[in-house]
């Protein structure tokens, strides 16, 4: 058979599967699989019976199955061709502050005053790839393991990129999953924006909307000068901030309701947790805004006496042509940088952000990479002394921050009130749940934070993006279902090159599949962990104590449960009040 036949014979079978075939990878791989076709058959004829619509024949897929070359998990080869050469982070080196090529002194020395005296790999990656030769030509994607330095990566491009603006309006927007996220991110801007004369607003609901419309919106000047062109006021941009950190909902919330709010002339547009984002619909928030970024709305454009059109200056003229590439898709368009240190693969997802010849910055050559300083360890035990277990792992770390995972509020509420039952523990807890108060929440980060508390109890709410300063430890109390989930939970601790564990507790029969996980995650340096017996027997006075009570307090609620015979499995209302 002969090569291009082979191609064809791929392509054909790439279109029938809707693109979501490695076509390349397919002409080498099954080129032998496709010898089933009649060899006296015309290259026509094998190409009519592949075409799509034309039943696949049983026996290919049996001779498929069978290709050695299909030993390797094709989740190993991205479906989208352009993630198939991306551009390897990990080629880079760290550069100094001083003599990054192109950046404005004033952003070094903003960035040298938080304490950074040399950008990381991903930051020079993008750097090149923006303000750099790369000169933002391509939508950019990174795929960066935790604490690689991704929100700089992005933040100082776009910063740089809009230093040189004449008039202030909304042109970055940041979209990210949490409030608590997005307050990360937005000190990031402010820590060096300001310094090239940007400001920089959030939109996360941490206040009123009243009081983000006074900071995002500008006061209308035809109050002030009544003698101004009412119709020339209104054209111009009442947004007054260039750079926008938001949560999606409260995002759509302005997009709806605020008057003045208008993403007409955003430039940049970043979708940090990627994977996150495009997996929840958030009431539609990306088509949205890139349905607002698409096109000039022609009620912007005024007609002079002549018909001739009049463009008001503060116009932001998006044109739909053939030009440059551009084939119908809109001039000057909005580019895009989307990051994770999972970032997804599937075409359906990513076809969501219509990205323009995305380029794939990826650390490595393997799909999800660890820290390189963290070290993972495994604790086989059974189910019933896995607290006994936590307490002395606990102990082990002598008050150190740590972060315990578990698989759900209720899990990590009872935790945590089994751990309150014992008495002189020598390091202080507490819960942190989705159920809290947002103002609770905030608090007993805070006092994480500052060191007032040493161990956080919660669920994968802890999982993304935050950041700890000397966080050291991370506990998998529960295992964590998916590699992803793996790769957040232990991401919390081994950030920006400093060292940290992590402990997974297992039972005997989930050891396998952990270590398949990990093994997912590219990390083979899991070691068992074993923890002193005399300290575990130590404990098991107190702990049996600390179970009867434990069994006491749930037991009301248990019984109000079934008094007022709510059936409800998980019943929301009471079971939330228990988690409380
Ligand atoms: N060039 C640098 N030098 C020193 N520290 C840095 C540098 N860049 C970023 N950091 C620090 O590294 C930490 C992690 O950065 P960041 O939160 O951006 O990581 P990330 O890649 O977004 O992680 P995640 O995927 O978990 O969200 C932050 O505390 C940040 O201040």
């Amino acid at each position: 058979m002969s090569g291009r036949t082979a191609h064809h014979a791929a392509h054909c079978l790439a279109r029938h599967h809707q693109h979501f075939v490695p076509v390349r990878a397919l002409t080498r791989r099954h080129a032998a699989a496709f010898s089933f076709l009649p060899t006296a058959a015309s290259p026509r004829r094998r190409r009519r019976l592949l075409l799509p619509g034309c039943p696949l024949p049983r026996v290919m897929v049996a001779m498929n199955t069978k290709d050695p070359a299909d030993e390797v998990p094709t989740n190993r080869v991205p479906h989208l061709p352009w993630m198939r050469h991306p551009v390897d982070i990990d080629s880079f080196s760290g550069y100094p502050v001083t003599t990054l090529p192109r950046l404005d002194p004033r952003l070094a020395a903003a960035v040298q005053r938080i304490g950074i005296e040399s950008f990381f790999p991903v930051q020079v990656a993008t750097w090149l790839e923006t303000v750099g030769p790369g000169a933002f030509q391509r939508d950019i994607c990174i795929n960066s393991p935790t604490g690689s330095g991704k929100t700089l990566a992005y933040a100082l491009p776009i910063v740089q990129m809009l230093s040189t603006r004449k008039v202030r309006c909304l042109r970055a927007l940041v979209v990210l999953p949490t409030r608590d996220l997005a307050l990360q991110v937005k000190e990031v801007f402010d820590a060096i924006a300001p310094a090239v004369g940007l400001t920089v607003a959030s939109a996360v609901g941490q206040s009123s909307i009243a009081d983000e419309i006074s900071v995002l919106i500008r006061k209308s000047k035809q109050g002030l000068y009544p003698t101004l062109d009412e119709e020339f006021v209104e054209m111009e941009p009442q947004t007054q901030v260039d750079i926008l950190v938001a949560t999606p909902g409260r995002l759509m919330d302005h997009i709806n309701m605020t008057k003045g709010f208008s993403l007409e002339h955003l430039q940049y547009l970043v979708v940090d947790e990627t994977d996150r984002m495009l997996r929840e619909a958030y009431q539609s928030w990306l088509p949205t805004v890139i349905q607002f970024t698409r096109s000039t709305n022609q009620d912007h454009l005024r007609l002079d006496t002549a018909g001739k059109t009049l463009l008001h200056p503060f116009t932001t003229i998006r044109r739909s042509g053939v030009e440059r590439g551009f084939k119908g898709k809109c001039f000057p368009r909005l580019a895009k940088i989307v990051c994770s240190a999972t970032l997804t693969q599937d075409p359906s997802k990513l076809s969501q952000l219509e990205l323009h010849h995305p380029l794939l910055l990826n650390s490595g050559k393997k799909r999800y990479r660890i820290p390189t300083k963290l070290e993972s360890y495994k604790l086989v035990c059974t189910s019933n002394l896995k607290p006994l277990c936590l307490i002395v792992l606990l102990q082990e770390l002598r008050g150190e921050k740590c972060l315990v995972f578990t698989s759900s509020v209720e899990s990590s509420n009872r935790l945590s009130t089994l751990l309150g039952f014992f008495e002189d523990l020598p390091f202080k807890f507490s819960e942190f749940s989705r159920l809290q108060r947002e103002s609770a929440r905030r608090k007993t980060l805070a006092a994480f934070k500052e060191g007032e508390i040493d161990v956080l109890i919660g669920t994968d709410i802890m999982a993304r993006g935050i950041h700890i300063d000397g966080l050291k430890y991370v506990i998998n109390y529960d295992m964590p279902p998916y590699v992803k989930t793996y790769i957040h939970r232990a991401g919390r601790t081994a950030r920006a090159g400093e060292s940290g564990s992590c402990f997974t507790f297992l039972r005997k029969h989930e050891v396998k599949t952990f270590d398949k996980m990990l093994k997912k995650a590219d990390d083979s340096s899991c070691s068992l962990r074993s923890l002193p017996e005399e300290s575990i027997e130590s404990l098991r006075p107190t702990f049996s104590i600390a179970l009867k009570k434990l069994e006491e307090s749930l037991q009301p609620e248990a019984s109000k449960k079934s008094n007022s015979g709510d059936k409800v499995p998980g019943g929301s209302k009471r079971k939330r009040t228990k988690q409380m």
